[in-house]
This record gives C-alpha cells, sequence and structure tokens, in this order.
C-alpha cells in the first residue's frame, strides 16, 4: 500500500522544511520528500493542494472518561474526536475510575486502545495511588508498562515531600512530569476567576495564587530534581513569567496554553452557563493577553486541549453545581488557525512546533517528525476555509463547549495514523 500526497505545503518542524513538497508514504511510513515526485503504478493519489501537510497533531492533555465514566466519553469516541480534530496521538489523563495508576491498568488501557482507537494512545499514570495523595504509584512499573508520563491530574498533590520523591522516580524512570497546579488549600468552592464575575453570578472565586503557588513550588522542585517537568493548562500571566526566569535559569520545564485560555476571558461568560465553567478557569484580559504574548514568544511551547467531556445533564446543573471542563479536541485547530495564525500572533510553521513537534519531544516519543523513516501520522489542513462551530456536529459524546456559533477560520481536512486515513472532512 503506497499513498502519495500531493502539492501541498509540507510544514516539518522536525526537517526544518516549509513549503512545496509531495510526501510519499510506504508501509506506514514516511518513504520519500522531495519537490516532486511521480506516481508509479499502484500509488494512491491524494491532491493536498491549497493544504498544509503536517506531521500529525499531538494532544498533551485529554480525558478519555474510560474506565468508569464511559457515559461521558470512551477510549473509542475519544479517539475518533481527537482524529476528527486533527490529532493522530493523545494523553489520556489517569483520572478515571479506577484510576490508572499501575503497571496493570496503564496496560490495559493500551490493550484497549490498540482494538478501538483510531489513533496513538500515550498512557500517563497518577502519581499516587487511586490519586489519594497519601502513597506513591509504582512509577517505575507504569514506565515499564508504557506510560509517557505521570500527572495527578484533576488535582496537586499536596504533600511536597511525597511529590518530591514521585518526582525524583519519575526522573529514574525517564519519564515527564505533567503537572496540574492547584493549590486545594486555597481554592475551597471556588467556581470561576475570583473577579467581578463570579461575584455578580455569586459563586466563590478562585484567584491566580491558586495557580502560581504551586507552579512556583512545582518549579523549585523541578530545579532541586532535575526532573522533566511540563506544566498542564496555564492560565496566569504570572505562570508564563515564572516559565520565562525558570528557562533562563536552565530549569527543565515547559508549559502549555488550551484555546479557551488564550481566546476567552471572564467577561466573556454570558451568565449561569456551565459551559464556561473549567479548571482552571477563564482568568482576565491581561492573563489572556498574557497567554498569548507568551505562546507567541515561544516561552509557551505547546497548545493542548484540556478536553474534559461531561453529559449535557452535568452541564446543565449551573456554575456552582456542573462539574469543571469543557470538550475541545474538535475545535483547537480552528481556533488556533482563527485567533493565532490568521491574526499574526504565530506562523503556520510556529502553529505546527506547538501542536505537534514539541509535544513529541516533550513526552520523548518518536513522533511529531515527517522525516524519511517516520511513522506517517499526518495531518492535513485546509488553512482559509470558514465554518461555524456546532456542539452537534461533535463526534465525542461532550457537546460541551463555549465556542458554539463561532466562526472560524481553518479546518482539519484529513488524518492520517501510520498511513491509513482515519477522518476525512466531507462536509465539503
Ligand atoms: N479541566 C477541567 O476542567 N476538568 C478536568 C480535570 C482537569 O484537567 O484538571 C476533568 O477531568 O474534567
Ligand atoms: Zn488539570
Amino acid at each position: 500500500m503506497s499513498l502519495l500526497i500531493k502539492g501541498g505545503r509540507l510544514i516539518d518542524p522536525a526537517t526544518k522544511r516549509d513549503g512545496q513538497f509531495d510526501v510519499l508514504v510506504k508501509d506506514g511510513k514516511v518513504c520519500r520528500v522531495d519537490s516532486q515526485i511521480e506516481p508509479q503504478e499502484g500509488d494512491q493519489v491524494l491532491d493536498a493542494s491549497g493544504c498544509y501537510v503536517v506531521p500529525g497533531l499531538i494532544d498533551l492533555h485529554v480525558h478519555l472518561r474510560e474506565p468508569g465514566f464511559e457515559y461521558k466519553e470512551t477510549i473509542k469516541t475519544g479517539a475518533m474526536a481527537a482524529a476528527r480534530g486533527g490529532y493522530t496521538s493523545i494523553c489520556p489523563m489517569p483520572n478515571t475510575k479506577p484510576v490508572i495508576d499501575s503497571s496493570e491498568m496503564v496496560r490495559w488501557l493500551k490493550d484497549k486502545a490498540e482494538n478501538e482507537a483510531v489513533v496513538n494512545i500515550w498512557p500517563v499514570g497518577a502519581v499516587t495511588k487511586g490519586q489519594m495523595g497519601k502513597e506513591l504509584a509504582d512509577i517505575k512499573a507504569m514506565a515499564e508498562a508504557g506510560a509517557v508520563a505521570i500527572s495527578e491530574d484533576g488535582k496537586s498533590v499536596m504533600d511536597t515531600k511525597l511529590y518530591k520523591e514521585g518526582m525524583i522516580q519519575a526522573k529514574e524512570a525517564g519519564i515527564t512530569v505533567l503537572a496540574h497546579c492547584e493549590d486545594k488549600t486555597l481554592v475551597g468552592r471556588g467556581a470561576l476567576n475570583a473577579g467581578p464575575v463570579a461575584q455578580r453570578l455569586g459563586v466563590e472565586g478562585i484567584g491566580n495564587d491558586v495557580e502560581d503557588i504551586i507552579a512556583a513550588r512545582d518549579i523549585i522542585l523541578a530545579k532541586s530534581t532535575g526532573c522533566r517537568l511540563h506544566l498542564c493548562h496555564c492560565s496566569t500571566k504570572d505562570s508564563v513569567a515564572m516559565v520565562k526566569a525558570a528557562r533562563a535559569d536552565g530549569i527543565d520545564v515547559t508549559a502549555e496554553v488550551c484555546p479557551h485560555h488564550f481566546i476567552l476571558t471572564q467577561d466573556d461568560i454570558p451568565g449561569d452557563d456551565a459551559n464556561y465553567k473549567m479548571n482552571p478557569p477563564l482568568r482576565s484580559r491581561e492573563d489572556r493577553d498574557a497567554l498569548v504574548e507568551g505562546l507567541s514568544q515561544g516561552i509557551m511551547e505547546a497548545i493542548s486541549t484540556d478536553h474534559a467531556p461531561h453529559s449535557a445533564e452535568e452541564k446543565s446543573r449551573g456554575i456552582a453545581k456542573a462539574p469543571f471542563g469543557i470538550v475541545g479536541s474538535e475545535t483547537v485547530l480552528s481556533l488556533t488557525m482563527t485567533y493565532l495564525v490568521h491574526t499574526g500572533k504565530l506562523t503556520p510553521y510556529e502553529m505546527v512546533e506547538r501542536m505537534s513537534w514539541r509535544p513529541a519531544q516533550i513526552i520523548g516519543i518518536d513522533r511529531g517528525s515527517l522525516a524519511e523513516g517516520k511513522v506517517a501520522d499526518i495531518t492535513l489542513i485546509r488553512p482559509d476555509e470558514e465554518y461555524v462551530i456546532h456542539g452537534a456536529d461533535f463526534v465525542s459524546k461532550g457537546k460541551n463547549t463555549p465556542f458554539e456559533g463561532f466562526k472560524v477560520r481553518g479546518k482539519v481536512y484529513k488524518t492520517i495514523v501510520g498511513g491509513k486515513v482515519v477522518f476525512t472532512d466531507d462536509q465539503m
């Protein structure tokens, strides 16, 4: 089986290519990249004219909800949503029921994904058993079973001594620590950013300090342990400032930003609508602008979704009572194109760095590159196609988006995993 992708604009930071190239895929691998490749007999030719051809997007932060919350999402539906969003690789967080906190659970997830997921699944193990914050999970065994990182996502490990030991073990196992930064002792029943909007809606606020204190702690621990640290879903201007300072100090820390945090602010919350409730919350304009600037300057090196599906019933309970989280897999590319690329904040090349090449390096996987010989995980993008976002169109079980009705420009055309087309946009 050979597939010839012809006439597209290849954008591949790994090989520093950005220009007109044809890509020949054979046996699931990138076989040849050249300015002009003539089709041979038996080649299936894919016309990519007008498209970006990029290494498959990699999402460092999704929630697949399986096992335990299959009514919100499953490995199968979450993977389909990712493919529709242009992703060929995703990292599911371990806050399932039971928690992914052992080598057995990591293997279970890998096996199930092998059979049911259309994209590559890279497991993330919990830091502590059951995410209870009391006892470390067997980090070494999870890494040996295939976990690419550990994370306590959904909360932070508040016991600093325990967490430091976990970081040391992650370093020894050669895996990354993905940090959800939230000081549990400060957050209370906070539902929205601390400020006028939370006040007006009569809910408790979540201050920037809730994130900043743990981000600072974790950076200091990365310095003392030498572990590879990555900050998840950053929402504050001081997170950006701290990452910048840490890197200047030679600390091995990277960070990601999600579309809702680089596009929306608390002022966009129209009223008591839980589709605007996520953790961390939508912040101030100042924070949002600092995140955009951080992405633009390359301080924040990754864009992730924090795809967090919930049922319609759960999200109808109002801001005070509904669970935190919004979906993101199927809108991230279009939103990033519309708000960062078409506005000149990121070049298309930088977008590919933030969404594929750097994420691959952050978790140390051999992806994010279209060099000859690499696995043919490829995304085709139509950069100028316009459409309106509708939750009803999502293949995810979750429809909880704050971007309903948004007009966007830039759309995923095809997603190719290991040389096989797993998603095609046929709404043309
Ligand atoms: N982000 C969220 O608002 N919710 C996530 C947890 C998380 O990623 O912190 C979830 O599991 O629903
Ligand atoms: Zn989180």
